[in-house]
């Protein structure tokens, strides 16, 4: 493949595999969402999870950090990524305060098994081995999941419950649209010098980060751990 191929490799994984890609952004706990069925319990368990799932994931956001650090050819990748990880400094007292409201205890949480599978896949990609391109395309799968879901928690026509509108807006909002569209030009130009073998991993990659956010949407069911 040349170079003119490659570019807007992303918009074109989307349209190949979209309706894998539609399985957790249009997952039925976010219509649930949406059209206001939801049961509240099913969000306090989602709270509980995503609280230890953030918690792992900024760890990961720094490795992906360390290596735009050495590997990266453009500067501004890494102020991307420190913003990215500022928001998460944010994010943790926004679920602490969360929590509080409804009643969750942090410290009882018991790590569902979808959740700890999802937390050692970051700890694979943390691998210094596991090249730039790749941990990527994982940071971009994971952020845009949780935009692209959300923020059709508030497009017109929903019926989404005033009490979730702060956990909609804090992913759904258009600064963190702007951040995944940040990352995704990152990705991109990533990706078009990539070699042939690590553009392939780089696919892989994404399409397990949509098994797995689907698996961990699963969660808030309350089924077996
Ligand atoms: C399971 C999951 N996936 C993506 C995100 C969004 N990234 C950071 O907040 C998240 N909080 N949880």
């Amino acid at each position: 493949m040349d170079r003119v191929e490659k570019s807007g490799v992303i918009a074109r994984w989307v349209k190949t595999h979209l309706v894998l890609y539609t399985g957790p952004t249009r997952h039925p706990f976010i219509l649930s969402i949406r059209d206001r069925t939801i049961d509240f319990s099913s969000f306090k368990r989602w709270l509980g999870q995503d609280y230890i799932f953030v918690r792992e994931f900024v760890p990961f956001a720094a490795s992906v950090l360390l290596k735009a650090s050495k590997n990266s050819d453009d500067n501004s990748d890494m102020e991307v990524i420190l913003s990215g990880l500022a928001s998460l400094s944010d994010e943790i007292s926004w679920f602490k305060q969360e929590a509080a409201k409804w009643d969750v205890p942090l410290s009882d949480v018991v790590v569902h098994k979808s959740n700890q599978n999802y937390c050692r896949f970051l700890e694979s990609l943390m691998l210094p081995a596991v090249e730039y391109c790749v941990v990527f395309t994982a940071l971009w799968a994971i952020e845009t999941v949780y935009q692209e879901s959300f923020s059709h928690c508030l497009e017109a026509g929903r019926k989404t419950p005033p009490e979730l509108l702060a956990a909609c807006k804090r992913w759904g909002r258009e600064g963190f649209g702007e951040f995944c569209r940040s990352l995704k030009k990152i990705v991109n130009r990533c990706l078009e010098k990539a070699a042939d073998e690590a553009l392939k991993k780089a696919e892989v990659t994404f399409l397990h980060v949509l098994g797995l956010e689907i698996e961990f949407w699963d969660t808030s069911h309350g089924g077996p751990k």
